[in-house]
């Protein structure tokens, strides 16, 4: 038993749980298994998510790829919050290849987040993968330590937003990013 189980074992058991029943014997095991995959953002790097997806284009037209569904977990409850993510960017010379903006979002969702950190990170990653002129990313996230338990509250929603570049200095090019996602 890994170290991870071992824990997982002794949790439930002080929770009250008869760990020695049918359905718990393999829990622990599982248990680990899925928040070693749940964290498993810890252990990626940039470089190796974007595998070289970087490709030359003359195009400088704002790119969108909205609906970027994840799941992470608050660093506060290790609870999951989920959503969905949308960033926009303005590539200079450089586009990113299509997949590569989840994989940038599941590396760093798959990590104990705050919605805002996340945010950032996000859009930080996508500049350094692409040295595009801006970017911006909004996050939009139910959080479950918020729903299941605490405040109780079903429907309240997290925006978060972070805007770099031409994104964050100039007004139209925030707009045109704005009115792009609404469409959807
Ligand atoms: N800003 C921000 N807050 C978060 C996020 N995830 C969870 N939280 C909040 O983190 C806070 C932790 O507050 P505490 O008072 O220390 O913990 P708590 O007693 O469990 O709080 P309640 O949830 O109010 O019951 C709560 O207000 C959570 O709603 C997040 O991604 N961003
Ligand atoms: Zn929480």
């Amino acid at each position: 038993m890994s170290k991870l189980e071992s824990l997982y074992h002794d949790v439930l058991s002080e929770l009250g749980e008869d760990v020695e029943r049918e359905g718990l014997l393999d829990t622990p095991k599982r248990a680990a298994k899925a928040m070693q995959f749940l964290t498993s953002g810890y252990d990626m790097d940039l470089q190796e998510v974007v595998n070289g997806a970087v490709f030359t284009s003359d195009n400088d037209e704002m790119v969108v790829v909205q609906g970027i569904e994840f799941y992470s977990l608050c660093e506060h409850h290790t609870l999951p919050f989920l959503g969905r993510c949308h960033i926009g960017y303005l590539p200079s010379g450089k586009v990113l290849g299509l997949s590569k903006f989840a994989r940038i979002v599941d590396m760093f969702a798959r990590r104990l987040q705050i919605q805002e950190n996340m945010t950032k990170q996000i859009a930080d990653a996508v500049i350094e993968a692409t040295d595009c002129r801006g970017v911006g990313v909004i996050v939009e996230a139910q959080h479950m330590c918020m729903m299941m338990r605490g405040v109780q509250k079903q429907n309240s929603m997290m925006r978060t937003s972070v805007m770099r570049g031409a994104f964050r200095e100039d007004q139209a090019t925030r707009q045109e990013f704005m009115g792009l996602i609404d469409k959807a």
